[in-house]
């Protein structure tokens, strides 16, 4: 899988060396936390390369000078619980003054179609860039239910970030809201029988949560 217009994989070297760490069986519980988060930083630093800048005029110890800040885009990160809880962190490190919507969806174990569970979202959405995290792009039926609930609000634009796709679930999510960049660390081989991606790194959201 290559990047393309729509989805951009991202092998920074140090996002590829910590994944390596996440997908590790012997990973436990605060330290498989703390690499999640530490990849959302640095997936959120490529994801928000296309922001807007206009010029401010600044007095430097020496002169004025012209100098760029964001063009007041405002973002909305929107976490699919549990596992993309784990990402919102990282992803406030870089922009702390982004507002959190939350859905909350799990995976029915026979059908593996996503049921929701909650949803909030910023009263303001329709201001705001909204980015979709979670982990794990399996089938893509939990993405694709994602961003279907979170246009219905609106929001000026979405993107997607995971850590690891599966191709099945970047063919399905890309074909289904092919207005929606997709980032991902990785896309592994495939799924297995259950709907997990391999080799993937297991449940992320029981790994997060020590639910195991
Ligand atoms: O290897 C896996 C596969 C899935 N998950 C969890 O399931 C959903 C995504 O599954 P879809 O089939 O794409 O709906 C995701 O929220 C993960 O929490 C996983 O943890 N590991
Ligand atoms: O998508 P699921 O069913 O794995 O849910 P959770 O993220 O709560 O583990
Ligand atoms: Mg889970």
């Amino acid at each position: 899988m290559e990047n393309n217009e729509q989805i951009f994989i991202m092998n920074h070297p140090l996002i590829q060396h910590k994944l390596s760490f996440l997908r590790d069986k012997n990973t436990g519980t605060k330290e498989f936390r703390e690499l999640v988060s530490e990849i959302a930083t640095l997936m959120c630093y490529e994801a928000t390369r296309d922001l807007p800048l206009m010029d401010v005029q600044t007095e430097t110890p020496m002169c004025t000078a012209t100098t760029k800040v964001i063009a007041g885009r405002k973002l909305a990160f929107v976490p699919i619980l549990r596992a993309g809880l784990g990402m919102v962190d990282g992803m406030l490190q870089l922009v702390p003054s982004a507002k959190v919507g939350h859905i909350g969806l799990y995976r029915d174990h026979d059908t593996l179609q996503p049921v929701e569970y909650y949803n909030k979202l910023p009263s303001d959405i329709e201001e705001r860039d909204v980015i979709v995290l979670d982990p794990m792009l399996a089938t893509g039926g939990s993405a694709m239910d994602a961003i279907t609930i979170v246009k219905r609000s609106r929001p000026r634009s979405i993107k997607f970030l995971c850590i690891i796709a599966a191709p099945e679930g970047l063919k399905a999510l890309s074909e289904a809201h092919p207005d929606v960049h997709i980032y991902c660390a990785a896309v592994d081989e495939k799924l297995n029988e259950h709907g997990y991606i391999l080799p993937g790194l297991g449940d992320a959201g029981d790994r997060i949560f020590g639910t195991m």
